[in-house]
Formats: structure tokens, sequence, C-alpha cells
């Protein structure tokens, strides 16, 4: 059975010293490296892990926004990476993203209905009067008043903006939404609003999303299973509260550090926060690139690098010491 969405082995590498911000440098990014996932409709996975582990790049791989090294991207059967652009047009409508601080990737100069109406206009679907009906909709949708859409972006606020970004990424009526730190940078009481809201819009339109965060606390709110990405791999994939509760990687249980109290009081293991920066993705260590930032590690880790392998139905380790509950 073919599921709605799956990731196939996927690679990504950036050359350096081809051109761009990283002219100076020379080697390969090693940016994802043997990707593979599946998910069905009305789902969410959540994508964790420092930055730099890959999360953006596998969101963007997905809805071809970054062309892969290596591996596919199936839509409902469909294999996204062997299409062209224009046979890809109908499948970027059905898939949309929603960035960290909208701020930056919204043009100033646009109204908020211009805003909202743009992916229309670029999909040439529908006339001026039904796009703009349709923003109307969605503005109220998202608590707006219609009066926004001859309003400019800089006279709202930072919740708002998030508003008006997934006001956008859903007018084209997708069905996957990837979710890039949708909730970054806003208080605590607006994260929790806009993730209140997400969830219902799941509920009514079917959605499912793709949902990229460093904040564990963020992605287990939605998230029905977690992948944690570390320098561009999988060290481990667990139904949600599995993940919080027996985290097997010592990356995982040092990420439950920085979960709120009332979670963490939940979870088994936790180990501190690690040491320093991840290793650079251009030479990633040797072994398990983890070994050289793991209070578990010992001399095998450095050597060999771990499989994924399974623990239980759905959860998946990349460690050749996986902690056991209680460690
Ligand atoms: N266009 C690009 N050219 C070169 N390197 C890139 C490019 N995009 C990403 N990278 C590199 O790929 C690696 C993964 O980056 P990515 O942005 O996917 O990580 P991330 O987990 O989303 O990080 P963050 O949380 O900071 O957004 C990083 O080392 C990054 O520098």
């Amino acid at each position: 059975m073919s599921h709605w969405l799956e990731v196939k082995n996927l690679d990504v590498r950036f050359q350096l010293g081809e051109g761009g911000i990283l002219r100076q440098s020379q080697g390969t990014i090693h940016a994802l490296s043997d990707i593979h996932f599946a998910l069905e409709q009305g789902q969410t996975i959540g994508l964790i892990g420092e930055s730099g582990s890959g999360k953006s790049t596998l969101g963007r791989a997905i809805l071809h926004l970054v062309r892969p090294s290596a591996g596919e991207v199936f839509l409902n059967g469909m294999n996204l990476t062997k299409l062209s652009e224009q046979k890809m047009r109908p499948y970027r409508q059905q898939m949309q993203m929603v960035f960290q601080d909208p701020f930056d990737s919204m043009n100033a100069r646009m109204t908020v209905g211009q805003i909202i109406m743009e992916p229309l206009l670029l999909q040439r679907l529908g006339n001026s009067s039904t796009r703009r009906h349709k923003a109307e909709a969605l503005l109220e949708r998202m608590g707006l008043d219609r009066r926004a859409m001859n309003r400019y972006p800089g006279q709202y606020s930072g919740g708002q903006r998030q508003r008006i970004a997934i006001a956008r990424a859903l007018s084209t009526e997708p069905q996957l939404l990837v979710l890039d730190e949708p909730t970054s940078g806003l208080d605590v009481s607006m994260q929790a609003r806009i993730l209140n809201l997400l969830q219902d819009l799941q509920k009514e339109m079917g959605l499912s999303y793709v949902f990229i965060s460093h904040d564990l606390g963020a992605v287990s709110y939605l998230a029905q299973t977690i992948i944690v990405l570390y320098l561009g791999r999988i060290v481990e994939v667990a139904p949600t509260a599995t993940l919080i509760a027996t985290p097997a990687h010592p990356y995982t249980a040092s990420l439950m550090d920085a979960l709120p109290p009332m979670v963490r009081q939940n979870t088994a293991t936790h180990l501190p926060m690690p040491v320093g920066e991840p290793p650079s993705p251009v030479n990633p260590p040797s072994g398990c690139a983890f070994h050289t930032r793991c209070p578990k590690a010992e001399a095998r880790c450095s050597s060999e690098r771990p499989p994924l392998q399974d623990l239980s139905p759905g959860h998946q380790v990349a460690c050749h010491f996986p902690l056991q509950v209680g460690n």
C-alpha cells in the first residue's frame, strides 16, 4: 500500500565554492543523508534538531524547492522528483510553506490582500473577484478584519502576521503545509494561539503538516510522530508519546532538557544539553556523528556508523548503545 506522502532515501548536498554567499569556501555540505519517512493525510510529522541539522532543507526538498542529489519524494504515489517544473505546477498548488517570521518573506510594499492573493495569481487560479472573496474569507477565518485587505503587513503584530502567512499558504487550498518554525519569535501565549489555530484548521480541512522546529514542546503538541535529526541524519523516530517518555538516543534525551517541566515530568530519561556547537556538515565526524558530544560514547561509536534499527513498532534509533528506560 502506498503512503500519501513518502520520502525515500533522500540525500541533499550543497557544493561550496560554486557561487553564492559561500563562494570563498570549498567542499560539500552533507545537508541530508538517507532520509526516509511516510505521512498520511490529516496527520502531522514533526522534525526537530539543532540549527543546521537539515530541517528546513528537508521541508524545501519535499516541496521541490531544493533538488535532492539522490532519493525520491512521492505524493499520492506520484514521484515528484522525476517531474519537470511544468508538470510540477498542479502539485505546487497542493503543497505550501509557512516560514518563521513571515515579515521576512512578505513584501512590505504589498497590501495584506495582495499578499494572500499572490499564490492564486502565480498559479493562475480564479478571477480577480473570486480571488478577492477567497482572501477576505480566509482573513475572517484567521480572526482578522476584512479591512486588513488594504493595509500593510507592517501595521500588524508578529502573531497577526503569522495568521496572514497561514491565510496566504491556504489560498490555493493545499493538502500539505510545511510549517517552518511557525511559532518561533512569538510570545508564549501567542505561540499557543497559533498552535490551536493550526490544530483547528487541520481538523476542518484534513490538512497534513510537516512541522519543523527546534522546540520539542511545540512539536509534541501537534505531531503524532517525531523525527530527530542530527547533522542531516535521522537519529531517532517514534510516536510522540513514546519519544517523550522513552527517548532512546542520547541526543534526543538531551533535547528533553529544554521541555517545559509539566511535559518533562513524564520523561523517564533526560540528559544535559550537549556542550558546544554541532560539528561542521562539510566534514562530519566518522562513525556516529554525535559521538564527539555524546556523554555515553564508547570506542565503537567513532568508527562505526550505527544503522537505524527497530526498538518497538514505529520506534527506531541509530545508536550502538540506546538508552534503556531509567538510564
Ligand atoms: N542553499 C544552501 N547552500 C549551501 N548550504 C546550505 C544551503 N541551505 C542550507 N545549507 C546548509 O545545510 C545545512 C542544513 O541547513 P538547514 O537550514 O536545513 O538546517 P536547519 O536545521 O533548518 O537549521 P535552522 O534551524 O538554523 O533553520 C546547514 O549546514 C546549512 O548551512
